[in-house]
C-alpha cells in the first residue's frame, strides 16, 4: 500500500489530476453561464455555487476502468457495465477514449430521480476531442424541471463483430454544489435545500435502491437453492 501510494506521488498523479480537474472546471463554467442565462440568473450564479477552491466543494472526478470481457462467455440478462441511471449532480463532463464504445443515452424522458429503464437507447460513440455533457438531477431540480436529467448506461459487450470487448477507460467530472449552496429554481417549484442536503438525499436514495436490488437478487438465489434442494 505504502509502495503504490509513493508511486502515485513520484509520478505526479495528484498534480496531474488536479490540473485536469481545473481544466474540466473551466469548461463546466462556460456551460454554467449558458444555463444561468437561460434561467434568468446572474451569469456567475452557478459558478459561485460550484467554487472548487472552497473546502465546501463536493465536486468529484471519477476515473473508471471496465475490464475486458471474455467473448466466449454469455452475458447474463440485464447485466450492464453501468446500469441505467441519472447522475445526481449539476452537469457531468464525460471523457471517453476513441474506439472504447458502450455508452448509451435515453433522451426525452419526462421523469427522472427514479431508476427507470428507458424507452429508446442511442449509442454515443466516443469521438476524439469530444466531451459528453450529461445533465444531472440537481440541474433538473434547480431549473424547476426545465432541463431534464439524462438517463444513460454503459452496455456490456455481447454481440460479436459489433460490440467492443476490450477494456474501457473513461473519466466523469461531476459538478456538485458546495455544501452550503442554496438550491431553488426561479419558479420555486421545490422547497429550497442546501447542497449538502441535496447530495445526502441523492445518496440515501441510491443506497436504498441498491439495497433493494441486492435483496431481490438474494431472494432469487434463495428461491433457486430451495427449488434444487
Ligand atoms: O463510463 C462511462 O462512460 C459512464 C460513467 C457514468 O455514467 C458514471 O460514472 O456516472
Ligand atoms: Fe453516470
Amino acid at each position: 500500500m505504502a509502495d503504490s501510494r509513493s508511486n502515485f506521488k513520484n509520478h505526479g498523479f495528484k498534480e496531474e489530476s488536479l490540473a485536469f480537474m481545473r481544466k474540466a472546471q473551466d469548461v463546466s463554467e462556460k456551460l454554467m453561464v449558458c444555463f444561468a442565462r437561460g434561467l434568468g440568473f446572474d451569469d456567475d450564479y452557478f459558478i459561485k455555487a460550484h467554487d472548487i477552491s472552497r473546502p465546501e466543494s463536493q465536486t468529484v472526478l471519477r476515473l473508471l476502468h471496465y475490464f475486458a470481457v471474455d467473448e466466449s462467455l454469455p452475458v447474463p440478462e440485464g447485466y450492464y457495465r453501468a446500469g441505467a441511471h441519472v447522475d445526481w449532480d449539476f452537469i457531468t463532463l464525460l471523457f471517453q477514449c476513441a474506439g472504447q464504445s458502450g455508452l448509451e443515452i435515453c433522451p426525452g424522458r419526462e421523469v427522472s430521480t427514479s431508476f427507470g429503464i428507458g424507452d429508446t437507447w442511442t449509442k454515443v460513440e466516443p469521438q476524439p476531442g469530444e466531451i459528453v455533457c450529461n445533465i444531472g438531477d440537481l440541474l433538473m431540480s434547480w431549473s424547476d424541471d426545465r432541463f431534464k436529467s439524462t438517463f444513460h448506461r454503459v452496455k456490456t459487450p455481447s454481440v460479436l463483430g459489433e460490440d467492443y470487448f476490450g477494456p474501457r477507460y473513461s473519466m466523469a467530472f461531476f459538478n456538485q454544489p458546495c455544501t452550503d449552496a442554496r438550491i431553488q429554481g426561479p419558479l420555486k417549484k421545490y422547497p429550497a435545500v442546501t447542497g449538502k442536503e441535496f447530495t445526502q438525499a441523492a445518496m440515501n436514495r441510491n443506497f436504498a435502491a441498491l439495497k433493494a436490488k441486492k435483496e431481490a437478487l438474494q431472494g432469487l438465489k434463495d428461491g433457486a437453492t430451495v427449488a434444487t434442494d
